[in-house]
């Protein structure tokens, strides 16, 4: 079966732009689960969310997920921050041999990352800065519970995108 490493955590915690960098360092090709979706539905995950709801846009997630968990190719894969913790997606990755990452975050940062980043997460985009932080401190508690089961769990708190890269690859590649 082919090697896809798969990156889980919560909004912001830098799966996708991680991803990038892993894929390019490991010289696999990379996909990021949002952008399939976006061009499998033809449209943005804002407009998903405000056409069909957050039950349409999961629905969608896990189609495209099984297609990309069934690829014959390598590739590092960034999910979206929920994709773990709705219906069977997390058997759905473990049982195509996907190695998961959690790239664990603390609040504070993940906080001050989607400060700025809120607008294009409809979670979290009519927010404002209080409600912003009691909404992540308690969806990260309910969301752990998913997250803790990954493959591996990676700390990237405080960490440079190049040091975050080379400890996700040491976690993956060097240990089982
Ligand atoms: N060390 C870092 N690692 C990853 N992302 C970082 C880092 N420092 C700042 N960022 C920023 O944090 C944000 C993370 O967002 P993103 O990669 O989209 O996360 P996710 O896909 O998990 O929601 C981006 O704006 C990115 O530029
Ligand atoms: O946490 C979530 O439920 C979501 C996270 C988003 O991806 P990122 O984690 O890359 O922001 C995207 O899939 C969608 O807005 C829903
Ligand atoms: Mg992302």
């Amino acid at each position: 079966m082919s090697e896809i490493i798969a990156l889980l955590g919560y909004m912001g915690s830098g799966k996708s732009t991680l991803g990038k960098a892993l894929a390019t360092s490991l010289k696999l090709p990379f996909r990021d689960l949002d952008d399939q979706i976006e061009a499998h539905a033809g449209t943005s995950i804002k407009e998903l969310f405000a056409s069909g709801g957050e039950i349409a846009f999961r629905k969608l997630e896990t189609q495209v997920l099984t297609t990309e968990v069934q690829r014959e190719q390598g590739q590092v894969l960034a999910l979206g921050g929920g994709t773990p913790c709705y219906g069977q997606n997390l058997d759905i990755l473990h049982a195509a041999g996907v190695k998961t990452v959690y790239l664990k975050l603390s609040l504070v940062s993940l906080l001050e990352r989607l400060k700025r980043g809120r607008a294009k997460r409809p979670l979290i985009a009519h927010l404002t800065e209080e409600q912003l932080e009691e909404f992540i401190r308690k969806h990260l508690f309910e969301r752990q519970f998913y997250y803790n089961q990954a493959s591996y769990v990676v700390d990237v708190d405080g960490l440079t995108v190049e040091q975050a890269v080379e400890r996700v690859a040491r976690a993956c590649l060097y240990s089982k």
